[in-house]
């Protein structure tokens, strides 16, 4: 399945604590602040910090291929 291999190795990344995971639920929507190369970009409010972030969404489809979360992923 596409992207079997990136998600093994974002759950690896996590598990070593190369990156901390987030879930979702923990942040409040604001507004989009902005739109790049692999989804948009908007502000939340990070419940039980006293703390705006700025999210950056992967756009998910069906053109959503391997070569596109790697890329996703070096950036991260
Ligand atoms: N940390 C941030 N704080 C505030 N605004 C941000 C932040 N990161 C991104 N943005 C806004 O979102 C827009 C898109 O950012 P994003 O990094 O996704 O795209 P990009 O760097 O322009 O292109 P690409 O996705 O191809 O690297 C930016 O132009 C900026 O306006």
């Amino acid at each position: 399945m596409v992207g079997d291999s990136s998600e093994q190795w974002l759950n690896e990344a996590i598990t070593k604590g190369y990156i901390d995971f987030c879930e979702y639920n923990k942040f409040t929507f604001i507004k989009e602040i902005g739109k790049g190369g692999f989804g948009t970009v908007a502000r939340y409010k990070w419940k039980g910090a006293d703390l705006d972030v700025a999210l950056k969404c992967l756009k998910v489809d069906k053109e959503l291929s391997e070569k596109i979360i790697q890329d996703f992923i070096q950036e991260v």
